[in-house]
């Protein structure tokens, strides 16, 4: 009261100076809730979820909850602990608190107790911490956070999707591959989630389209759920047929969100998506030509048509086109048996960017089976099985059946046994199969002798 103003105004300047000498540290406050509407912050929970993973390993007192999938806790710091990180080898700390307690009112129903992390680091870092590391702790938090979140599996039910809890236990450590090529699908895709700014530069979609092809039971539809546990993304699996025309196909394709696999399997048979194209050709060269059509023909592709009308420049405009560049980070993955039997606009590089073959398997794969199923790193009849497999096509889903045990306490051997058993049969076939053929094909040319001598 007897200072004047101006002097009191001073003293305080300097004071602060003073402190900030003594104590060269500058701390920042994120509250978890902000705003006039006090909305859960979304910076809050994502250091919630950056600290997770340290705080576990560091802070003596924790909170755990029951994570959303409801099967495995989520821990994170109780409050007043304070835990360290440390960024391009600057040392810094974070502290969980709580703080100003207001009252809860009828009209203001959000919990009393308020908390916030603080975090601490020495003033001469204040760029390098303000700006790349608080940018990294942000983009961590939301990893996590899509890692640990429910995934989901939709199915169009005509124009709309509807979709289910996505649970599915398939990885790529159970799947049964050459370890090599497995190795190059995960390394491809880990590059995909991480290259945000590489399609940003090159002012590209950020997607990419896989084939998977091969014969029926050789894990193609396996290998999307563990890419789909691999990512953490969702899976829209889109059913062709049920789509009526091109722009419904839009419609549902903009309703996906980012973070997903849009699959399309049997894309052979999901449609004539390969003939469609050729159809149409054929037909304005045909009324170019002014030939008409026999009625029967033409009244038979209306049928079609009606049923659905998706044709393949439809699916293939999407693909490239404007639709997928909105909201990144997709995955479209086709499957199909015959590879062959596709149209060549479909599967031309660049528009599905791997293709996938998967095979019959081999001992390889085997052995990943037989680790999975029963423990197996070695046995003494694997290298009876190991010849066996150099001559024998069999699917994994095949192999598969074989290992599963009979009864709980199966045995390793008596599947191992079947196994081979199974395998000499299939060698068997294909030896008889092999002679039938060739003799078909001797009375043929016998028959043609015969006629010629006629
Ligand atoms: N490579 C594999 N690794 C582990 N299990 C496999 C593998 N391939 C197939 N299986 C097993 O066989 C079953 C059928 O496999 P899946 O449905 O993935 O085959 P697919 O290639 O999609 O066949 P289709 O062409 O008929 O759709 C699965 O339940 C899975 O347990
Ligand atoms: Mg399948």
């Amino acid at each position: 009261q007897y200072f004047p103003h101006q002097l009191q105004n001073l003293l305080e300047k300097y004071s602060q100076r003073v402190m900030a000498f003594f104590y060269p540290y500058i701390q920042i406050r994120f509250n978890e809730f902000t705003g006039e509407r006090l909305t859960r912050s979304e910076a809050y929970s994502a250091i919630e979820n950056y600290l997770s993973s340290t705080t576990s390993m560091q802070a003596k007192r924790l909170k755990a909850e029951i994570g959303k999938n409801n099967q495995s806790l989520v821990l994170s710091m109780d409050d007043n602990e304070e835990v360290g990180d440390e960024f391009k080898g600057v040392r810094l700390w974070w502290a969980s608190g709580k703080h100003g307690v207001r009252a809860q009112t009828l009209f203001n129903p959000v919990p009393d107790e308020k908390r916030h992390y603080r975090l601490t680091f020495h003033k001469k870092y204040r760029d390098l911490i303000i700006g790349p590391y608080l940018n990294h702790v942000l983009k961590e938090g939301k990893a996590i956070k899509v890692r640990n979140r429910q995934k989901k599996l939709y199915t169009n039910y005509g124009s709309y999707w509807s979709h289910v809890v996505f649970e599915h236990p398939a990885t790529f450590q159970t799947l049964a591959m050459e370890p090599e090529k497995k190795q190059e699908i995960i390394d491809d895709l880990d590059a995909f989630s991480k290259a945000e700014e590489f399609y940003a530069r090159i002012g590209r979609a950020w997607k990419r389209g896989y084939l998977l092809y091969g014969p029926p039971g050789t894990g193609k539809s396996t290998m999307i759920a563990a890419m789909a546990n691999h990512l953490g993304y969702d899976i829209y699996d889109l059913e062709l047929t049920a789509v009526r025309d091109n722009t419904e196909l839009r419609r549902l394709l903009i309703e996906t969100s980012s973070k997903s696999i849009i699959v399309i399997e049997d894309i052979d048979c999901s449609l004539d998506l390969t003939g469609q194209r050729r159809k149409k050709k054929k037909e304005k060269k045909e009324s170019g030509e002014e030939e008409k059509e026999p009625k029967k023909k033409e009244e038979k592709e209306e049928n079609e048509n009606k049923s659905s009308q998706v044709t393949l420049s439809g699916l293939l405009n999407f693909i490239d086109g404007l639709w997928s560049a909105c909201g990144g980070e997709r995955l479209i993955v086709f499957t199909t048996n015959y590879v062959e039997k596709l149209d060549p606009a479909l599967i031309r590089k660049g528009r599905m960017d791997k293709h996938i073959e998967l095979s019959f398997c081999k001992f390889e794969a085997f052995k990943v089976l037989a680790k999975n199923y029963h423990k197996l790193e070695y046995h003494h009849l694997f290298p009876k099985i190991s010849e066996l497999f150099e001559e024998a096509d069999m699917t994994p889903a095949d192999v598969a059946e074989h290992l599963m045990p009979k009864s709980i306490s199966g045995e390793a051997t008596l599947c191992l046994e079947s196994l081979i058993l199974g395998l000499e049969k299939a060698i068997e076939e294909v030896k008889l199969k092999a002679e039938v053929e060739a003799k078909k094909i001797e009375e043929s040319a016998k028959n043609e002798a015969k006629e010629e001598d006629k």
